[in-house]
């Protein structure tokens, strides 16, 4: 599990080593590892580090004061280093130790900012480290101009210091331009505003250093299931299992102008595992699901008439079926484990339960908080993906997924999870009414067990978000392995999440 901190949290739990004068030690440990992050990069890229050109752009702060000392080592190791010093004043032992390993140092004007971008753009590696986690906003004035010219020019390899400057660290949300990362190098713990949408985007790859403060971490604001998560929390059948006691999921989805969404959403759900699938809803439906999925048991009874232990409601609904839309309206009520998706959302009530499991994309959520009196629109989720889900959260006292290159679940009791195994190919029709199934599968099977969770440090209360999580994982590791890299379409995802599910579940923790 990975576990990522608030930049509060982070300096919290820093202060008593500085307040115990061991701050320029931390400074090294980060330094130093920075260094070797560049260094392993430029190498796996086939650069030779004895005259290859570094450019570290540095603020004021520690975070220009990390950037400076890396680029001293960096120097030491025969590159060739300009720092780029955003103001008149930079951290004045970085600078120095700069200067004395031979660094060549410009400082950055209104005038001039162009001319460093092209400067900057030359070198093969480029250390953004004008703003951490001291940040106010995003960049401004010549920095910001600096980095808009870099970002859209070309360059080289970009390191980021513990974030790319300009992202919060907290929520992810950019409040300027942000100069892409290849790598970020972050300190002490992963920041959560690196694994949320738009701050992922920036940050790269993700690489924590540690430098001494770990014990002293709290809670983590937000976490990431990785594959052993998964191999501990996936349920594997009894030898005396039988289809009933694997679980059963009920689905209440489709309407005769969406079939086909009701068909994908069960068969992501046979393909994670669940014992049996019963259909409830219209024959022609129904039809197609007996023709695509015969493994499925199809009525069009009601939902108190229909014995199963979670249900999956709202894929491919378009509300014109007051039928349909009552049994939707049945299942939430009935307290059993329900994810509820697209047609479904716009009937939920108000307020919720922590087994309903909402799985909204950027746009129905903003309607979702719309119609609970918050005045988001769609832009305004992209452009702060954990603030959005955490009020939704908040709101409805429900577990809510939002779908997005990084997926992020949160739990009414405020506990958060994104996940990012997936490929942008993804982005397809008929791939959220997968994720739907597969994640109404999983609250069949592992929902009432309690102790799996508990044992893997998840509060069992929190247990409906962790299994949205699995439920986001092992659809991200299916649609990965079954795009190979080329176009995907949903129904592949579904025939790839047996040999997935089999990979992950054997591997030892
Ligand atoms: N403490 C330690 O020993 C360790 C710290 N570590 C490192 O320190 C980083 C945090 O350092 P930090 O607290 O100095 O803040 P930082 O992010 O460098 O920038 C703040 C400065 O920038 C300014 N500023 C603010 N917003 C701005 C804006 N929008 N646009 C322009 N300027 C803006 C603000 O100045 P002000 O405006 O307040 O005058 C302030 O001076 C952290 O990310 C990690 O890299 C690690 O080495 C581990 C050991
Ligand atoms: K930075």
């Amino acid at each position: 599990m990975i576990s990522a901190y608030t930049g509060t949290q982070i300096r919290e739990a820093e202060k008593p080593l500085l307040d115990s004068g061991m701050g320029a030690v931390l400074m090294q440990r980060a330094a130093r590892g920075m260094a070797g992050a560049a260094i392993a990069e430029l190498r796996s890229r086939g650069h030779r580090l004895y005259g290859s050109s570094v450019a570290v752009l540095a603020g004021k702060g520690n975070n220009g004061g990390d950037g400076l000392f890396a680029a001293a080592h960096l120097a030491g190791r025969g590159m060739r280093t300009t720092a780029v010093l955003a103001s008149d004043t930079a951290h004045p032992d970085g600078l120095a130790a700069f200067r004395r390993a031979g660094g060549r140092v410009v400082t950055l004007t209104d005038a001039n900012a162009g001319e460093l971008a092209a400067l900057a753009g030359r070198a093969d590696v480029v250390i953004d480290a004008l703003l951490g986690t001291g940040a106010q906003g995003g960049l401004r004035g010549a920095s910001a101009d600096l980095v808009s010219r870099l970002a859209a020019g070309s360059h080289g390899l970009v390191v980021a210091c513990d974030v790319p400057s300009g992202v919060d660290a907290d929520t992810g949300e950019a409040g300027g331009p942000v100069l892409p990362a290849d790598v970020t190098v972050t300190f002490g713990g992963a920041k959560a505003g690196l694994l949320a949408d738009p701050g992922a985007d920036f940050a790269g790859r993700v690489v924590v250093v540690p430098i001494g403060i770990e014990d002293a971490l709290p809670w983590p604001a937000l976490r990431r299931l990785e594959a052993a998560d998964l191999a501990a929390l996936l349920p594997r059948p009894a030898r005396r299992a039988h289809k009933y006691s694997r679980g059963v999921l009920g689905v209440v989805a489709g309407s005769p102008a969406y079939p086909g969404a009701a068909v994908l959403a069960c068969r992501g759900a046979l393909a994670a595992g669940v014992g049996m699938v019963r259909y409830v809803g219209p024959p022609e439906v129904a039809d197609l699901i007996r023709h695509s999925c015969p493994e499925v048991v199809c009525s069009t009874g009601t939902v108190a008439e229909t014995h199963v232990q979670a249900w999956l409601v709202g894929a491919g609904m378009d509300g014109s079926d007051e039928d349909e839309m009552q049994r939707v309206r049945d299942a939430v009520d009935s307290g059993l484990p329900t994810v509820a998706d697209a047609g479904a959302l716009p009937v939920m009530p108000d307020v919720l339960a922590p087994q309903v499991v909402l799985t909204p994309h950027a746009g129905e959520l903003a309607t979702l908080l719309q119609r609970l009196g918050a005045d988001l629109d769609r832009g305004a989720v992209e452009a702060s993906t954990l603030a959005a889900v955490r009020r939704a959260a908040g709101l409805t006292e429900a577990t809510v997924l939002l779908k997005g290159a990084s997926t992020l679940v949160a739990s009414p009791y405020q506990d958060f999870y994104s996940q990012s195994e997936g490929t942008p190919w993804l982005a397809t029709a008929g791939s959220g009414d997968v994720l739907a199934g597969i994640i109404g599968a999983l609250l069949a099977q592992v929902g009432p067990d309690v102790g799996r969770f508990r044992e893997r440090g998840i509060d069992p209360d929190e247990r409906w978000a962790a299994i949205a999580a699995m439920g986001a994982s092992l659809h991200g590791h299916a649609g990965a392995a079954a795009a190979a890299g080329g176009p995907l379409t949903a129904g592949r995802i579904s025939d790839a999440l047996p040999e997935v599910w089999g990979k992950v579940s054997t591997l030892s923790n």
